[in-house]
């Protein structure tokens, strides 16, 4: 029985973890995939239900946990708030390890044609973001009224162990490697790149090139084929990944996951917990159902059974259903449902 730690978010965080959840109750009904969910309190509902977005028992059921699943945390009622629910998030990356965060952008034929940019089709590139490092946890750090102080600050294995798990997926993909910095201006860029150096004779079937993450950000627009795995610090992998978003037409699809050294690995949407849609029946779902079937490519090695979901997904985007901000009409509930149905047709 494999146990899955669910932390299920604030704002629209929940409706989407109820519609991933759904769907893998669905997928995995009369196979011999079993499994256990317990739900842990944190970030917001941390805060609401034990006074901590990272409560210690949440960490022990990670922990414990064969995988874990993560929805958006975090909104207006938490901000300014003492320790944050995006305190909790970046915790609970820390205390796991979760030192590799893998952001895909995959273009597939029916997202296609709801891309604002043009030609996108079959684009597939993957962003390999640090995700313990950098600014996002540098000391010290200065909260001040008339001045502030947030430290970068990268060590060489932190850079190699990230550049190596991004070299073995170029391996895989189409050995490629773009490593995106601000080396004309940051020293932690230029160690990036002494790193990369010494790192990249040990992959001679891949190919690596340099791009400052200003000129990374027009070609990811207007270039989005030239890329196969960008490899990036955190902060610059944060924002890149929202933009390469716009290309397969939304946020709401995109899913990631985040691998550490050992224990389980963590699978989330990269969005936030949109609060403008919360409890509207309008947040995109798939973004989580993506995640759910990365959990069972990754951590249980079921390929079958999320085939199975994929191909559910493609043909519900390919008869229209889809939620607003690809375009469609339809409700968070509605798409959950034909994805529910079209397993069921599967099953049957
Ligand atoms: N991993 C996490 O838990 C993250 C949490 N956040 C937190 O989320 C909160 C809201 O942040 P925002 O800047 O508003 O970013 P956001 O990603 O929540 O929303 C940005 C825009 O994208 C839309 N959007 C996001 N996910 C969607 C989906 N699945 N379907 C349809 N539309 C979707 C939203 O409606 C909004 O218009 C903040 O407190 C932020 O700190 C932000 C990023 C990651
Ligand atoms: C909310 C932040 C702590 C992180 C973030 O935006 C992300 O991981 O995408
Ligand atoms: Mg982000």
């Amino acid at each position: 029985m494999y146990k899955i730690a669910v932390l299920e978010g604030d704002y629209s965080g929940p409706e989407m973890m109820e519609a991933g959840l759904a769907v893998l109750k669905a997928a995995t009904q009369g196979t011999d995939f079993q499994y256990q969910t317990t739900t842990y309190p944190f970030g917001g509902k941390g805060i609401d239900q034990v006074g901590d977005p990272l409560p210690q028992v949440t960490i022990d059921g990670c922990k414990a946990a064969d995988a874990v699943l993560l929805s958006a945390i975090g909104g207006p009622k938490y901000e300014g708030a003492e320790r944050t629910p995006e305190a909790g998030l970046l915790g609970i990356r820390e205390a796991l390890g979760l030192f590799a965060n893998l952001r895909p952008t995959h273009v597939t034929k029916a997202l296609g044609n709801l891309s604002p940019v043009k030609e996108v089709a079959g684009v597939d590139f993957v962003i390999v973001r640090e995700l313990t490092s950098g600014i996002y946890f540098g000391w010290p750090r200065v909260e001040g009224t008339s001045e502030a102080h947030d430290t970068a600050t990268y060590t060489a294995p932190e850079v190699e162990r990230i550049l190596r798990v991004g070299f073995k997926m170029a391996q895989k993909r189409d050995h490629h490697v773009t490593i995106v910095d601000k080396a004309n201006v940051l020293a932690t860029s230029r160690l990036w790149r002494a790193v990369t150096k010494q790192v990249a004779p040990d992959y001679p079937d891949v190919t690596v090139d340099y791009s400052y993450v200003d000129a990374a950000a027009m070609r990811i627009i207007s270039h989005p084929h030239d890329f196969d795995v960008i490899i990036t610090a955190n902060l610059f992998g944060d924002i890149l990944s929202d933009e390469a978003a716009v290309l397969p037409g939304s946020l709401g699809v995109i899913p990631s996951a985040s691998l550490g050294i050992s224990g389980p690995n963590l699978y989330e949407p990269i969005h936030g917990s949109a609060p403008d849609l919360v409890g509207q029946n309008k947040v995109n779902p798939l973004s989580m159902i993506n995640s759910i079937t990365w959990m069972l490519r990754q951590s249980f090695d079921r390929d079958d059974i999320a085939d199975q979901i994929d191909s559910a997904v493609q043909r519900v985007l390919e008869a229209g259903t889809m939620t607003a901000d690809l375009g469609g009409v339809a409700s968070t509930t509605d798409v959950t449902n034909a994805i529910v149905k079209e397993l069921e047709k599967e099953g049957a």
